[in-house]
């Protein structure tokens, strides 16, 4: 990683979060891999500046979350919890679970985020991957909402995302045993799109990120906000808005240099506006 976030508290070198811009591609890698990369207040609080400097700058178009040391997330850190129960925060109002924007509960990105998963996936760690876009695992990667086996409620938001993004049934079983599933059946389900051999999670996820990347970001961001805010909606409820984002696209410098490039045989330079 040539570029790292600041540490708040924690040792300089060894930021809980690090980012790596690689083209215009941001790199947002969980970094406690001794214990899993489970989320501590430090990762959180930079997992938020990430997503801020995804959404406001222009050189990002993609972003990938991963995790070092061949795990993606172990969830919460459930030893620090043990000591400090964040429950009596919630009950004090110091903190509001109803929007946790580390976690992109309550606030999503507006570039396409691409979740690139080996090793454990568990609670918190499968809630976040449910706020990306495209995921792909290593074959050995293993996810479970496994908060109930603690007494614990998956406040990252899986109650209401995981039945709306795979079956019913599957979801409800998922949520009220915790049982972890691995990668094969986490396919099988819906839950990830595509399964790789274990250690090229990332290098796939940075190919389909150079495809994004290539194309008219504005579009994409465009056909992503048109995903995202039609949503569970009856369509003929989303043609005006489907519409009104479709025309703006089309106004753009970028939706005449594309046509431009294919009829002059030559890769478009897209610039954004
Ligand atoms: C609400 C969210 C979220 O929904 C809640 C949760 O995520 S609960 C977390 C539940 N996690 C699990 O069930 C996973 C437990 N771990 C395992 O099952 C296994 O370890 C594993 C499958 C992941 C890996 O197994 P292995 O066999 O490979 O490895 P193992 O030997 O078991 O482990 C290796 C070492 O790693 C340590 N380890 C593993 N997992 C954890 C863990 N989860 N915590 C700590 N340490 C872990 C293990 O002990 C081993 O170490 P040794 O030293 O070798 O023993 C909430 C998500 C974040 C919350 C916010 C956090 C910050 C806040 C603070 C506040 O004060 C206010 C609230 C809040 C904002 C808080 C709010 C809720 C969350 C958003």
């Amino acid at each position: 990683m040539s570029e790292s976030s600041t540490s708040e508290s924690h040792e300089p070198t060894q930021p809980h979060l690090l980012t790596e811009l690689r083209g215009h591609t941001l790199i947002v890698t969980m970094n406690r891999p001794e214990s899993r990369n489970a989320l501590s207040g430090e990762m959180l609080g930079l997992m938020e500046q990430a997503w801020e400097r995804a959404n406001n700058d222009p050189e990002v178009r993609v972003v990938i979350l991963t995790g070092a040391g061949g795990y993606f997330c172990a969830g919460a850190d459930l030893k620090a919890m043990s000591k400090d129960a964040p429950g009596d925060k919630f009950a004090s109002g110091a903190f509001d679970p109803s929007i946790i924007k580390s976690l992109l509960k309550g606030f999503r990105l507006t570039k396409p985020l691409i979740a690139a998963v080996e090793g454990p996936a568990i609670a918190g760690g499968t809630e976040i991957l449910q706020a990306t876009d495209i995921r792909i695992a290593g074959e050995s990667a293993k996810f479970g909402v496994s908060e109930v086996k603690w007494g614990l409620y998956p406040l990252g938001g899986s109650a209401v995302r995981l039945p709306r993004q795979i079956p019913y049934t599957i979801a409800a079983e998922l949520l009220l045993t915790g049982r972890h599933v691995l990668a094969a059946e986490a396919k099988e389900i819906g839950l990830i799109g595509r399964i790789v051999p274990d250690g090229e999670a990332l290098t796939a996820a940075l190919e389909v990120a150079d495809l994004i990347a290539a194309n008219g970001p504005l579009a994409v961001q465009a056909v992503l906000k048109t995903i995202r805010d039609s949503e569970g909606k009856h369509e003929n409820e989303c043609w005006k808005d489907d519409a009104t984002v479709g025309a703006a696209v089309f106004a753009s410098n970028d939706a005449k240099e594309g046509p431009r490039s294919f009829a002059e045989r030559r890769k478009p330079n897209f610039s954004g506006s």
